[in-house]
């Protein structure tokens, strides 16, 4: 065990609240302060202005006491990709003392928790340079959402074969860069020519190499594809921005979003006519996004973003017997995502139930990204 940095004597208000996290629970669901704690911290309440204009709560929850909290909430969903500690290290609690040790708690355990780590302090610092009554505003000049769900549906029907969303992805953690000569514009057109329904566009800089000017230049472009923000949202301010810049629907990672955060978040969507795509990777994660009212559009992420490991077989074991007929009453349409490269690969998550697919790899990564969209489907599917 480390050494022992600090120990004071632990205030009875800490015990409290150790002792009793209902008392913490209690206040933070008064009707008044009913909202997830991020938006909370964001100074979002629904609907109303003043929140718009990012009013801190008035409950002034401590850094330390959210984290506990989520923290809670977050193991009884058995989420294991944990936030980042506010403060350092967390506490740990023994008695009547309060220990801090070193190195446990205050690195990630993996990429993915590397990852909203990073993204949790940069969004911090992007929300400083544009607060959200700013973004409201640019909201007023932005064209309506198109109807992401619609285009996949659509082109369902059109081809017989699952609708394509293709991923504008310059490099990924698993894969380094994946193509040198990267023109998002010109991929992004090449993919809708080819029979793209819907693009999917990274914005993450640090580990995918993507930009929301990315994504704002595809849409200036003139490109008619509905577009993905590909981010991982971690707060309710990065769907305001990725709306100023054009995205018409979000991804929602349910390894990292807790059920109320992603209910929350949902709503907002509909707010800014914007669809939602709730990506899984097991079955308890599945279940969880089932028992959400409002998911119109699940992804089932075949490739396991602790691990990187790929298997097909996620999407069939997800589908099969009562998941597959729930989602089938609730008329969800399901995305196969992740490690397919041929047509046989699309005929195994077709078969499986899927009715889209979202694929960057084998596509990004061929001369003509758009005629790469007939080899994967073993056709061509733009017409
Ligand atoms: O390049 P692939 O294996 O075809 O995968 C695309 C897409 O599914 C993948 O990029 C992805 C799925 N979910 C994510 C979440 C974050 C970052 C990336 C992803």
């Amino acid at each position: 065990m480390e050494a022992m940095l600090s120990h004071q004597h632990f205030p009875s208000s800490a015990i409290q609240r150790r002792l009793c996290p209902l008392n913490l629970h209690n206040r933070l669901t008064r009707p008044s302060s009913c909202l997830p704690l991020r938006a909370q911290k964001s100074g979002i309440t629904e609907g109303s202005d003043s929140a718009l204009e990012g009013k801190v709560s008035d409950l002034k929850i401590s850094e330390q006491e959210v984290g506990m909290y989520q923290n809670e909430v977050v193991e009884s969903q058995g989420i294991r990709i944990r936030r980042r500690p506010p403060t350092g290290p967390p506490l740990h609690y023994v008695g009547p003392f309060e220990f801090r040790l070193q190195n446990e708690g205050n690195t990630p355990r993996n990429i993915l928790e590397e990852i909203v780590w990073h993204k949790d302090k940069e969004v911090a610092q992007m929300k400083e340079r544009k607060p959200l009554y700013t973004l409201k505003k640019a909201l007023d000049n932005v064209p309506p959402a198109k109807d992401f769900i619609g285009a996949l549906r659509s082109a369902h029907q059109r081809t017989g074969l699952p609708g394509l969303i293709a991923e504008v992805k310059k490099a990924s953690p698993s894969r380094g860069i994946l193509r040198e000569d990267f023109n998002p514009v010109e991929i992004a057109q090449a993919y809708e020519k080819g029979g793209a329904a819907c693009l999917s566009v990274l914005t993450d800089d640090k580990y995918f190499k993507g930009s929301y000017e990315n994504l704002q230049a595809i849409r200036e472009a003139g490109v008619k594809c509905p577009l993905l923000l590909k981010e991982f949202i971690v707060e309710a301010w990065q769907i305001y921005y990725g709306r100023s810049k054009g995205a018409d629907a979000v991804l929602l990672i349910a390894s990292v979003l807790p059920d109320l955060d992603i209910k929350y978040m949902i709503k907002i969507c509909k707010i800014l006519k914007m669809a939602t795509l709730v990506e899984v990777h097991d079955e308890r994660e599945m279940d969880r996004v089932l028992a959400i009212e409002g998911v119109e559009l699940i992804g089932i992420n075949n490739r396991n973003l602790e691990t990187f490991e790929v298997d097909l077989g996620i999407t069939k074991k997800l589908l099969e017997g009562e998941r597959g007929e729930l989602i089938r009453q609730k008329d969800i349409l399901v995305v196969g995502e992740s490690g397919l490269f041929t047509p046989e690969d699309i005929a195994f998550v077709q078969e499986a139930g899927v009715k889209a697919v979202l694929v960057g790899e084998s596509l990004i990564k061929q001369s003509d990204p758009g005629k790469a969209i007939s080899s994967l489907f073993g056709r061509d599917i733009s017409e």
